[in-house]
C-alpha cells in the first residue's frame, strides 16, 4: 500500500482534531454578554484557534444546586444530544466543559436575536412573515416530536434568529422526553427529583402553558402545538392572546379559552389558530397525524407553500 493510501486510511480512523479535541474556557475569547437566564449568563465568544463565534451559556453550579436545578441543566443537555445537528431548526450544543465553579455550554451563536424582539420591534409581522415562520416551526416540530421530545416551554423568547434569518429553537431546560406511549404524567411518581413541583405549580410560562399542563400536569407533543398557535396569534396581532395581571387570571382565561381575534386578524391564520387553541389535545389539528404534520401542512394558510423548500425567509417587516 502506498503512504498516501496508508494516509488516507488513518486520517479516516482519527477524528479531526477540531471535533475531538477538549475543550476549556481558554480556548475562547469571551465578548459581550447576550444575555441572563434565572441562573446563567450567555456570552459571545471567538475560539481562539478558528476565530469562529459561539453563543457560551455559563452557568454557577453554586446557583444551580441551591435552586435544585441539577436535572434540568442535565435534561437541558441530554436533549441537546439527542437533537444533536441534523435540523436546522435548532441552536446545536457543540462542546461542554466545566471548572470548579461554573459549566460551559458552547452553543450556535443565533446572531438575529429572539422572535420576540422582532415581534415588538415590528408591532407584527405580514401575513407571509408568520405563514414562513410558522412553517419553519411546523419543520422543527415534526424533527423534535419525531424524537419523542416535548419543548414545553415553547414561545417567542426561546425561538431565536440566526444570521441568515432562519429559526433556531433554543432552552431545553423545560422540555420532557416522552416515555413510549406518547404522553407523560408529571405526578409525583414520575416527576425527576428537580422538577418536583407543588400540584398547583406549572412547567413553562404563564401565557403559553396548554390547558392540559394546568389541569392535569400532563403534557404531549399536543402541548406544544397549543404554545405554535399561540405564537401565530402573537406573529399576526403583536399581543399574547392569554393576557392577564397576574398568572391566576391567564390561567383561568386559558382554561376557558378565552381569548378573542383583533380587528383586521388575517382570516386564514384566524382559522389555523382556531383549530390549535383547542382545549382537548389530541382535537388539536395535527395532534394525531403521525411522523409529519399532514394536516397542518395541507391548511389553507399554507396552499402556495413548498414544504419541502421553504426558499428564503421574506424580510421581517
Ligand atoms: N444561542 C444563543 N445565541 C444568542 N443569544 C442567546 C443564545 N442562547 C441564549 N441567548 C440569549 O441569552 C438569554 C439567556 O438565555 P438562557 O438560555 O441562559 O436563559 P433563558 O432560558 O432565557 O432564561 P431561563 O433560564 O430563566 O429560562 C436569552 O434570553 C437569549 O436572548
Ligand atoms: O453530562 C456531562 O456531559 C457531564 C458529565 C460529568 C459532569 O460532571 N458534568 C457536570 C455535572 C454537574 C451538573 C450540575 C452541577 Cl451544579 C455540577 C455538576 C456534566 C457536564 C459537564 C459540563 C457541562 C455540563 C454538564 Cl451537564
Amino acid at each position: 500500500m502506498s503512504m498516501r493510501n496508508v494516509n488516507q486510511v488513518i486520517s479516516k480512523m482519527t477524528p479531526p482534531v477540531e471535533e475531538a479535541r477538549r475543550r476549556s474556557a481558554s480556548d475562547y475569547r469571551f465578548g459581550k454578554v447576550l444575555g441572563e437566564g434565572s441562573f446563567s449568563t450567555v456570552y459571545l465568544a471567538k475560539d481562539i484557534h478558528t476565530s469562529k463565534e459561539y453563543a457560551i451559556k455559563v452557568l454557577e453550579k453554586a446557583h444551580i444546586i441551591r435552586e435544585k436545578k441539577t436535572e434540568y441543566v442535565m435534561r437541558e443537555k441530554e436533549v441537546l444530544r439527542i437533537l444533536g445537528s441534523s435540523c436546522p431548526y435548532f441552536v446545536r450544543l457543540y462542546w461542554t466543559f466545566q471548572d470548579p465553579e461554573h459549566l460551559y455550554f458552547v452553543l450556535t451563536y443565533a446572531k438575529n436575536g429572539e422572535l420576540l424582539k422582532q415581534i415588538d420591534k415590528c408591532g407584527c409581522f405580514t401575513i407571509d412573515c408568520a405563514r414562513y415562520y410558522t412553517a419553519e416551526m411546523v419543520l422543527a416540530l415534526e424533527y423534535l416530536h419525531g424524537k419523542g421530545i416535548v419543548h414545553r416551554d415553547l414561545k417567542p423568547e426561546n425561538v431565536l434568529f440566526d444570521d441568515n434569518w432562519h429559526i433556531l429553537i433554543t432552552d431545553f431546560g423545560s422540555a420532557k422526553i416522552l416515555k413510549t406511549d406518547n404522553t407523560e404524567k408529571c405526578d409525583n411518581d414520575t416527576l425527576d427529583k428537580g422538577d418536583r413541583k407543588r400540584r398547583n405549580s406549572f412547567v413553562g410560562t404563564a401565557q403559553f402553558v396548554s390547558p392540559e399542563m394546568l389541569s392535569e400536569s400532563s403534557s404531549s407533543h399536543a402541548s406544544d402545538l397549543w404554545a405554535l398557535g399561540c405564537i401565530l396569534y402573537q406573529m399576526v396581532s403583536g399581543m399574547m392572546p392569554f393576557r392577564g395581571r397576574s398568572e391566576f387570571l391567564i390561567f383561568q382565561k386559558i382554561l376557558n379559552l378565552e381569548y378573542e381575534y383583533p380587528e383586521g386578524f388575517d382570516p386564514q391564520a384566524k382559522d389555523l389558530v382556531q383549530k390549535l387553541l383547542v382545549i382537548a389535545p389530541n382535537e388539536r389539528l395535527g395532534a394525531m397525524d403521525q411522523t409529519t404534520y399532514t394536516s397542518i401542512r395541507q391548511h389553507e394558510l399554507f396552499k402556495d407553500l413548498n414544504w419541502d423548500d421553504l426558499g428564503p425567509p421574506p424580510k421581517i417587516s
